[in-house]
């Protein structure tokens, strides 16, 4: 699936060992639910025990009452019946003792359910998903330039649920069912030791099929996954990209391309139960197999008057039955724990991610900035062997406008993207006011600085609420204002609910150049001292492209603003424009200046007059 990035992970940090020592320690942290859940499966687990005791003495009782020269009943629990009791009283008694243990078997079982779901789905995974939300949120842009958003969605959804999965699926039921199979255990050999060993000589092999199948699922689940991941992203494409598949009447290759990821999800899905579908019946049989010798052997040992029927034999059959549906079991936490490990390296991956850019130990919080940029021998590379800025170096007053100009490719967003810090320069460094970047609170430096990019992001909300997205307390009053700055307020009237209008996904009912005025109010509303502008008029038409320049004419006033543009409508009113040629700077000056000094911007200025005065010529 070439839609899925693939994932660059150390993977010694992950084997199974440090995996394991991680959930455990997720565990820990919520130990004493995890012992109320554990405490509650014991006494179920005693309950059951004495039931089923009860159940073998009231067959003891019976079988006495019919044939006086039976064994006489052994009664549990240092118990004796009244002498003036009848076999009936007792049975009876027994009988209800049977009920009750029941009853309170079904309320702890409830509160069991309760607990551990309430452990897992009320704590655990909340607290995982929480803890990865706000990382995702914070990691820098780099990491999702690699990870698809797919592959992001899915490791906040189905991994975590996953990984929760080893604390009551692996911890719990791993540990429940230890101490089962050591009461049964117990239990069995005081009824008979030699029947014990006899039965038990299968779970040997069962355990061996267990760990053999354990080994061989990891790494589908694994697969299983990343096919997942590049599904899912087939499909977000698909609907995110509808405008353009449809534009290239593309959709029977999204289809064709969705069937190949689906039909190899299938069939990596297939996998998984053609080998579920044979251990399953494997540790079945094994377990009847068990059953059979009781029959057999545990038969001859009652014929023998080795052993009782009731608390003997019956009990017996009882216990061996749970045993080895425990041990049977087995498959089912050997499986968890392969989906846990996948599911939680997955979400670790996520959670070890380093924050590239993130605050030193003790920022400093810029009070309002002035605007004073600075670019000292700036060189930055997405890849730092290969550098898409070389060596930049140039100054920026404050209120000055700053015009960026630049082939495509040329390195124009990349230096804008290094203002906000977005990214930091390998080499060089970048004051503003005198101050390193690197010095700032982040959180503080960036409310300061207004960003318009090429194609906005508008979220399905109002558009108030859109305009006032980056200042959540802002009156209704400062939002009008912004959006009157960006020359949006009438649209905006003229929409069905003005300002309570809710948008649709990514503002789509909106033209370019609405949205891109939107996005500019939002901007405006943070009142910022910086301004950074990257080509905010490409994809509208003139008449737009007008509307949108005078708007921002205002709006960059005392302000530093920084405008990457091609076209010479925006350019013009720049107090200095930078020339970027691959990444370097070879030309620096004003409009005026650069027309006439032979270079890449006359080149393109004296073709857009070419084109201009063509279309005034046509338009004649
Ligand atoms: N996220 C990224 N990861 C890796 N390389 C990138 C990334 N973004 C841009 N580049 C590369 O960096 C170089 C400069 O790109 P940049 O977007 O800064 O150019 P630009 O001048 O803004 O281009 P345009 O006018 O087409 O927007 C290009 O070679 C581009 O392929």
């Amino acid at each position: 699936m070439s839609d899925t990035p693939s994932l660059h992970t150390d993977e010694s940090r992950y084997s199974t060992a440090k995996l394991l020592r991680r959930l455990l320690a997720l565990a820990w942290q919520f130990r004493v639910d995890c012992l109320l859940s554990l405490a509650l499966s014991i006494i179920l687990l005693l309950l059951g025990l004495v039931g089923l005791q009860l159940l073998g003495t009231a067959i003891d009782v019976i079988r006495h009452a019919l044939d006086p020269t039976a064994v006489p009943p052994a009664y549990p629990f240092g118990w004796k019946p009244p002498a003036n009791w009848s076999p009936l009283h007792v049975v009876t008694a027994l009988s209800l003792a049977i009920v009750a243990q029941a009853v309170l078997r079904s309320v702890l079982t409830y509160s069991y359910n309760m607990t551990t779901v309430r452990l897992t789905q009320g704590k655990i995974v909340p607290e995982l998903r929480g803890k990865l939300y706000s990382k995702i949120q914070r990691l820098s842009f780099r990491f999702f330039e690699v990870h698809g958003s797919s592959s992001i969605f899915n490791r906040l959804t189905g991994d975590v649920q996953n990984t929760r999965l080893f604390v009551d699926g692996v911890i719990l039921q791993g540990l429940n069912m230890l101490i089962t199979l050591a009461a049964y255990f117990l239990y069995m050999w005081k009824i008979q030791a030699s029947l014990t060993l006899a039965c038990l000589s299968v779970t040997i092999p069962l355990a061996l099929v267990t760990h053999y199948y354990s080994n061989r699922l990891r790494p589908g689940y694994q697969k299983n996954r990343d096919l997942y991941d590049g599904l899912v992203e087939v499909f977000s494409q698909s609907v995110l990209g509808i405008q353009t598949v449809k534009g290239f009447a593309a959709e029977s290759d999204r289809i064709k391309k969705f069937e190949t990821g689906n039909r190899a999800v299938a069939s990596q899905q297939q996998k998984i139960f053609w080998d579920l579908s044979v251990f399953t019946p494997i540790t079945h049989f094994l377990s009847q197999l068990s059953l059979v010798i009781l029959f057999a052997y545990g038969g001859w040992l009652y014929v023998q008057g080795r052993i009782p029927l009731g608390g003997g034999l019956v009990v017996f059959a009882g216990l061996l039955q749970q045993f080895t549906g425990q041990v049977a079991n087995l498959s089912t936490i050997a499986n968890s724990v392969q989906q846990s490990l996948t599911a939680s390296k997955r979400v670790f991956e996520v959670l070890d991610t380093p924050i590239e850019v993130e605050n030193n130990s003790n920022p400093v919080k810029p009070s309002r900035l002035k605007g004073n940029l600075v670019f000292d021998g700036v060189t930055f590379g997405y890849v730092p062997q290969t550098p898409v800025l070389k060596n930049l170096s140039f100054t920026a007053q404050s209120g000055q406008v700053i015009g960026i100009f630049g082939m495509t490719g040329a390195g124009k967003t990349s230096l804008l993207g290094l203002i906000p810090r977005f990214y930091d320069p390998q080499q060089g460094r970048i004051l503003i006011d005198g101050m390193d970047l690197r010095d700032l609170d982040l959180d503080e430096y960036r409310r300061q600085i207004g960003i318009v990019y090429q194609e906005s992001f508008l979220f399905s909300n109002t558009v108030a609420a859109n305009i006032a997205f980056g200042s959540p307390y802002a009156t209704q009053d400062q939002i009008e204002q912004a959006a009157r700055a960006a020359s949006a307020h009438d649209f905006i009237m003229a929409l069905p609910k003005g300002y309570n209008t809710v948008l649709g996904e990514s503002g789509a009912d909106l033209s370019g150049g609405q949205r891109q005025r939107l996005a500019l109010a939002r901007a405006l509303l943070l009142q910022p001292p910086i301004l950074i502008l990257d080509d905010p008029t490409a994809s509208v038409d003139a008449k737009t492209e007008h509307e949108i320049v005078s708007a921002l004419r205002h709006a960059m006033e005392g302000r530093t603003a920084f405008v990457v543009a091609n076209r010479l409508s925006l350019l013009r009113r720049a107090d200095r424009i930078l020339v970027l040629e691959e990444g370097r700077l070879v030309q620096e000056g004003t409009h005026d200046q650069l027309a006439h000094i032979h270079g890449p911007y006359q080149d393109a200025a004296v073709l857009q007059l070419m084109d201009l005065a063509r279309e005034e010529r046509s338009a004649a």
